[in-house]
């Protein structure tokens, strides 16, 4: 937490009415009636005190104790308006707040590097924009006002009753006090173990997850006892934690308790010994003695109040997390590529500190192929990713038609360069709207040339709707080579001079691999290609070939005087030759491109 020293609760406290901030008008208005519905909280409490005083004087007027009871009544009602008041004003900044956050959230999530993604998982991306957002919708619109206005309104009680006798009503305020500072010592330790119990929740849900999705592979393969060990593991961590924290935290908890509510011990005693010694009136006694009821009340729900502020600190750590990334520095007078070229200048770049290229240099020439090659873990997806600007390389520079990438626009960039990957996102919407990603403002006939180019269009007519069929979230219902060709008319569509293909044909069966290359085939004519090359067969025609191992170029120039160098791409050939001995299909990618 940044803010050093200070009570987590603080904090937390502080950081919501931040968010808030912009909108102090209604929020004043929020805190003011919520304090005063606190204050009308206590009307039965003074009608009750005043009829007592009234009873006791000897001579009871039954108009007067009529009022008071009339007073009272009003006194309830109006604790319910003001209530409801507070709530709907305090909600109303809360929905406000929220929207912009989640506005905020969306639009940093549109601006930070590409490589952003890569770090976290996007299901906890998800969790931020709907369900801690969620959550700091209860914190701002409940435990901002509801806060203030139980801190306030015994202050000004308090006020009040220091007026009639300023002794008993240190007297009341004493144990109060105590259980506010009991509170706060109980919360300076729970922070630590909230965080721990909502890491424990959030590795419960992750293997939850895990379990739920991967017991069918699991259990093909008679792991499901390992899976299950896993998450028993889990759960009982879970539990067991979550005892722990119950354990520590009831017993001080109702001690707490106790002190907050526990005024009336006090000031019973000591205000019968004041008024026996003659030192107070019958009437302050009996206004104190009730009173001090109602006192302990108000302070009641403080330690419920702070529990759930304390709850809020993970949930605004993974807002700030997302809206203090950095972003990537985007040029006051961006450039634009001149030609399809592509070009590495001595590049090195690391993830967290952990070299992953080192010095690597090439340049592809407009409408020439360039495929990468090597073990897995040697940069080849690093160097896809660096030429659509996912991260800032450190040094060196990479270079799109001539012009760095740092002195592009992102749009700019963007539109020059078609990125074909093997995981394939599609979007809850119609297969030509999934299709139409490519260029938004293309008309059907161009849509269909797209899907046809990309041996899509037939299985898009068998759809019940044709085009026009809803895809489930992430494209349920199509199989994995039906997505990748999707992918592929959405890239045709694009028509950007420059394709960066991960070689989507690794999974494919083999009827749908022969309609795949076709279809990379017709995507990568006339384009520069960089293709990320996973069978050795789909290249031999690429320009050149770079041989990663490690993060550096160990071998780099034509397939055929590459096999005679007789190095690591003659080995990785030769593996490759035996493992397809009987396999004829292949070479179509890079015979496509010039
Ligand atoms: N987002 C990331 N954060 C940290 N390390 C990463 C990240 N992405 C990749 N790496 C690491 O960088 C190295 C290079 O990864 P890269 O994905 O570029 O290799 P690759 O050659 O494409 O591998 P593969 O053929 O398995 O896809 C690997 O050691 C990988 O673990």
């Amino acid at each position: 937490m940044r803010a050093g020293s200070m009570p987590p609760v603080l904090t937390v406290f502080l950081r919501l009415v931040a968010m808030m901030q912009r909108r102090r008008g209604p929020l004043i208005v929020s805190v003011a009636a919520g304090t005063l519905a606190a204050l009308l909280s206590l009307s039965p409490h003074i009608a009750v005190a005043l009829t007592l005083v009234e009873l006791f004087d000897g001579t009871p007027d039954g108009g007067r104790i009529g009022l008071y009871a009339l007073l009272g009544a009003i006194g309830v009602v109006g604790r319910h308006l003001a209530y409801g008041l507070a709530m709907l004003v305090s909600h109303r900044v809360a929905y406000a707040t929220q929207y912009e956050l989640r506005r905020s959230l969306a639009g940093k999530l549109a601006r930070v590097p590409l490589g952003f993604f890569d770090q976290r998982a996007k299901g906890a991306l998800r969790t931020t924009l709907l369900n801690d957002v969620d959550m700091a919708e209860d914190g701002m619109a409940h435990l901002v006002p509801e806060t203030l206005a139980a801190l306030l309104t015994p202050l000004l009680a308090f006020a009040a009753m220091a007026t009639l006798d300023w002794r008993l009503a240190l007297l009341v305020l004493a144990p109060t006090a105590t259980g506010v500072w009991l509170v706060g010592a109980l919360m300076r330790r729970g922070g630590e173990v909230t965080r721990r119990y909502q890491a424990m929740s959030a590795r419960m849900a992750h293997v939850a997850a895990e379990f739920a999705e991967g017991l069918p592979t699991l259990r093909s393969f008679n792991q499901s006892n390992q899976a299950l060990e896993r998450a028993r593991t889990a759960f009982a961590g879970y539990t067991a934690l979550a005892i722990d924290w119950l354990r520590r935290s009831v017993a001080p908890a109702a001690v707490a308790q106790l002190f907050l509510v526990g005024n009336l011990m006090l000031v019973a005693p000591a205000g019968v010994l004041m008024h026996a010694d003659g030192m107070i009136a019958t009437d302050t006694l009996i206004v104190f003695l009730v009173l001090s009821i109602g006192f302990g009340d108000l302070f009641a729900g403080i330690a419920g109040l702070a529990h759930r502020l304390t709850r809020q600190v993970a949930v605004l750590d993974r807002i700030d997390g997302i809206l203090e990334a950095p972003e990537l520095p985007v040029p006051a007078m961006p450039l634009l590529p001149a030609d399809g070229s592509v070009e590495f200048r001595d590049v090195g770049f690391s993830y967290g500190g952990r070299r992953v290229l080192d010095g690597v240099s090439f340049r592809v020439e407009p409408g020439r192929c360039l495929a990468l090659v090597g073990p897995s873990g040697s940069g080849k997806s690093t160097i896809a990713k660096l030429i659509a600007r996912f991260h800032d390389v450190e040094e060196g520079s990479v270079l799109v038609g001539g012009t760095d990438v740092r002195c592009m626009a992102p749009d700019g960039l963007h539109a020059h360069v078609a990125m074909v990957f093997q995981d394939v996102f599609l979007f809850a919407g119609t297969v030509r709207d999934n299709i139409r990603l490519g260029r938004p403002d293309a008309g059907h006939d161009a849509v269909v040339a797209a899907a046809v180019a990309a041996g899509a269009h037939g299985f898009i007519t068998r759809l019940p709707q044709g085009y026009d069929t809803p895809l489930g979230e992430l494209g349920q219902g199509l199989s994995g080579g039906e997505r990748q060709r999707l992918s592929i008319a959405r890239a045709i569509l694009k028509d950007a001079p420059i394709l960066v293909l991960d070689e989507a044909t690794a999974f494919a069966d083999a009827e749908n691999e022969a309609l795949i290359q076709d279809a990379v085939a017709r995507l990568a004519a006339g384009r520069t290609v960089i293709v990320i090359a996973h069978r050795l067969s789909t290249i031999v025609h690429a320009d050149e070939i770079l041989v990663l191992d490690g993060g550096r170029v160990v071998e780099r120039g034509r397939h055929a005087a590459l096999v005679a160098a007789d190095g690591v791409y003659a080995a990785l050939w030769h593996a490759h030759e035996e493992a397809h001995r009987f396999h004829h299909g292949g070479g179509r990618l890079a015979e496509a491109a010039p």
